[in-house]
């Protein structure tokens, strides 16, 4: 049973009497800087399909679990099917992207995207939730859909990293898959995914090397700190792809600088410890750098800020309304099993995966 257990079902009110979301589109706010340092960080997972992003949650709550930590999911894939691990708040009790598809006679990726959308017109209600459990809870951990564009270059996929970026100390998880990165230029498609994502979201990063158990991640550490050892890889092979890759070592070398690392397996566990502890850090760096900018750029735009994004969000609705009037996303019942997970006893431990 999850926190939210909400669904896409054929009936009125037509989406034009549903209200307009508030925290998500009011931005930090009165927020102070004492507020924030006592929130649970976000951890918003993003990464290319088969990364092992579920496993991953899968693994992190288990491990939650062994330290006594309560752990908090929020699903966000709307496809994902049945989740090997407790979800406090899932998508797919909110909307069935089946159903979208049929509605808005899209095919599944628009269905999964457009499913996206509706969910992130009522994400403060989502963040609201992760609030109220503030006190308990150290870490947030978000589950975002396979296809990695569905994330990060969609309307909905901004609505949520602000939202949560707007009310707690959030930074992204970008999971690679190891042993799929080896080749440098595999590897080099990976840095440019995580620098378009970095540039996007302006949040802390934490570059996660799952697979571990696989092939070992310490190559492409080598890689990150010295330009030098990468060059002597892509030079054995002279083709235009080798003669491209050189060029941008020299300039994501600053970026690297930027990023936190981490070395896990999903499968054996391995590397769990490390996560965490990089975490840690870009809480810090999210304290010490992209709060203060925030609160100061709102503070400057907020007028503006306010207007775009209320655009944005009323732009959303009336494309999703001229497709499909008949679905509706009742919240209702999201309100009504934050009620009853919050009677629960703590979900058991996550079953492992070794
Ligand atoms: N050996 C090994 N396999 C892993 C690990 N993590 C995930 N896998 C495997 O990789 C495959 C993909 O894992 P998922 O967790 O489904 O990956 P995902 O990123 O959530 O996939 P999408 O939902 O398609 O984006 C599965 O077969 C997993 O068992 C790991 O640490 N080691």
């Amino acid at each position: 049973m999850s926190d939210a257990e909400v669904e896409c079902q054929p009936c009125d009110p037509a989406p034009e009497t549903q209200e307009l979301p508030s925290s998500a589109a009011a931005g930090p706010g009165p927020i102070t800087d004492a507020d924030m340092e006592k929130m649970p960080s976000v951890c918003i997972v993003i990464g290319m399909a088969g990364s092992g992003k579920t496993s991953l949650m899968q693994r992190i709550n288990a491990y939650q679990h062994t330290k006594g930590e309560v752990p908090y999911i929020v699903n966000l894939d709307p496809a994902v099917g049945k989740l090997p691990y407790e979800a406090n708040i899932d998508i797919q009790d909110t909307v069935n992207y089946k159903e979208v598809m049929k509605e808005y006679n899209l095919g599944p990726n628009g269905g999964i995207l457009t499913a996206a959308n509706l969910f992130a017109t009522r994400f403060d209600q989502v963040v609201g939730l992760c609030e109220k459990r503030a006190a308990d809870i150290d870490h947030v951990f978000v589950d975002t859909p396979g296809q990695i564009e569905i994330f990060t270059w969609s309307a909905s996929g901004a609505i949520v990293t602000e939202s949560f970026a707007s009310t707690f100390p959030t930074c992204v998880l970008f999971v690679v898959d190891t042993p799929r990165a080896q080749n440098p230029q595999a590897f080099m498609s990976n840095m440019l995914q995580a620098v378009s994502i970095l540039y996007k979201t302006r949040l802390p990063m934490v570059v996660v090397f799952n697979k571990i158990d696989v092939v070992r991640h310490e190559q492409m550490l080598e890689w990150m700190d010295d330009f030098e050892k990468f060059h002597e890889v892509v030079d054995q092979d002279k083709s235009f792809a080798s003669d491209l890759s050189r060029s941008l070592s020299l300039v994501l070398d600053e970026f690297y600088k930027t990023l936190r690392r981490a070395g896990v397996s999903a499968m054996s566990g391995e590397g769990m410890e490390e996560l965490f502890d990089a975490i840690g850090r870009c809480r810090k760096d999210y304290l010490a750098e992209y709060w203060p900018d925030l609160r100061r750029r709102k503070e400057k735009l907020k007028a503006e800020d306010e207007k775009r994004r209320a655009d944005a969000l009323e732009r959303m609705r009336r494309d999703l309304k001229s497709g499909g009037e008949r679905v509706v996303l009742d919240m209702e019942r999201l309100k009504v099993n934050e009620a009853v997970l919050a009677a629960d006893e703590p979900p058991a431990p996550g079953s492992e995966l070794d």
